[in-house]
């Protein structure tokens, strides 16, 4: 009897997809009872120095965009087309910021084998001012999947991850069987996780995390020091649990002390992006969109987004006041508040 491999496909190339194509090309060939040598990698195709990026990083085994500096595995392949990257897969990773996902699975749609085993590595969340859903719950859906998605979320600064520093993650799936596989494809001595059954709860927390990271870079930006900001990820952390417990079913406390809850909130408020830029907000006054640009090179920031689609969520269901922190990162970032409205109705 011949045991059919797995197909692995990597939808997304940004900081955190080429840190997680490294582990995956790594673990494919360390793995080769479980999985097929080559990796196919969709790249959103775009001008390198000249050169389509996907030829470039084809020829280097190396993203220099956005992940310089790091060798990814040869058996991981650059591929433009989106549709020809799922093609066969029987296991797809979703690695993109959470903007991009809806024009994603639009083109996906009826392309993609329903029985694929599929995990969400996306921080962010599908909201319209009525509802809010999960984007593993979104590509489910609109992918016609026969399977629950899982999702992985963790302290997990990419950049770190790919010089290979000790952290840790945590995968959220209902299967035993997928979890086991996920962290087959996942784990290195480096890079630990915990699997648990509570992919929801997982999720929220990568998603909503970055509002209080955005909370933080204000707080940097004002000088007020880490008690202050030690304040900002407690409260923080509370409405996180109170968003999780308010709107969704099952969420379990221990989620949050796992890496994807408390960990990943200390790394993001203290060295992540959305805290980068924010902190530059608050200094500097210019528009958010202005200093992504600026500062990140064409990297994504996910925090000030959330915080809007958060904020039309909550004032569609009136509980704006029952989240005054998330409901003052909204206020000073897209109505002109004062700064210290973070600190001011907490
Ligand atoms: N960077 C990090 O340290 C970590 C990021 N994450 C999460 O992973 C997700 C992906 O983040 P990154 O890989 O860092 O992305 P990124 O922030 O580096 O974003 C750039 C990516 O977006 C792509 N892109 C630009 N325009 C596009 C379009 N119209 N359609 C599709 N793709 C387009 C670019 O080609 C590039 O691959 C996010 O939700 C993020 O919050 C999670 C853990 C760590
Ligand atoms: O999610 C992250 C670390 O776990 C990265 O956060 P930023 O997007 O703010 O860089």
């Amino acid at each position: 009897m011949t045991i059919q491999k797995e197909r692995v496909g990597i939808i997304g190339s940004g900081n955190w997809g080429s840190a997680v194509a490294k582990i995956i090309g790594e673990n494919v060939q360390k793995h080769p009872e479980t999985f097929e040598y080559p990796v196919r990698q969709w790249v959103f195709e775009e001008d390198y120095k000249g050169q389509p990026l996907t030829k470039v990083i084809n020829e280097s085994h190396e993203n220099p965009k956005y992940l310089p500096g790091i060798r990814l595995p040869n058996n991981v392949q650059a591929e433009p087309d989106l549709i020809k990257t799922c093609e066969d897969c029987t296991m797809l990773v979703f690695v993109l910021p959470h903007q991009f996902v809806r024009g994603v699975c639009d083109d996906l749609q009826g392309k993609v084998n329903p029985s694929v085993k599929a995990i969400s590595l996306i921080k962010g969340l599908e909201i319209k001012p009525d509802q809010v859903t999960l984007f593993s719950q979104e590509i489910g859906r609109r992918l016609h999947l026969t399977h629950p998605v899982a999702a992985l979320s963790g302290a997990n600064i990419a950049d770190e991850v790919a010089k290979e520093r000790f952290c840790e993650s945590t995968i959220g799936c209902t299967s035993a069987q997928a979890g086991e596989l996920f962290h087959r494809l996942f784990a290195t001595p480096y890079f630990r996780i915990n699997v648990i059954g509570d992919p929801v709860g997982v999720e929220l927390c990568g998603a909503l995390k970055n509002v209080v990271a955005v909370a933080a870079g204000i707080s940097d930006g004002l000088g007020y020091g880490d008690n202050t900001k030690a304040a900002l990820i407690r409260i923080g952390l509370m409405e996180m649990r109170k968003f999780a417990k308010s709107f969704f079913g099952g969420v379990e406390d221990v989620t949050f002390f796992e890496s994807c809850g408390v960990a990943d909130l200390i790394t993001t408020c203290a060295g992540g992006r959305n805290r980068r830029v924010a902190e530059a907000f608050a200094k500097t006054g210019k528009p958010i969109d202005v200093l992504e640009k600026e500062m990140l090179n064409g990297q994504k920031l996910q925090g000030t987004l959330t915080a809007m689609e958060v904020h039309q969520f909550l004032t569609h269901h009136q509980m704006t006041k029952a989240f005054p922190l998330f409901d003052a990162v909204y206020r000073v970032i897209y109505e002109k508040a004062p700064l210290d409205t973070i600190v001011r109705n907490l």
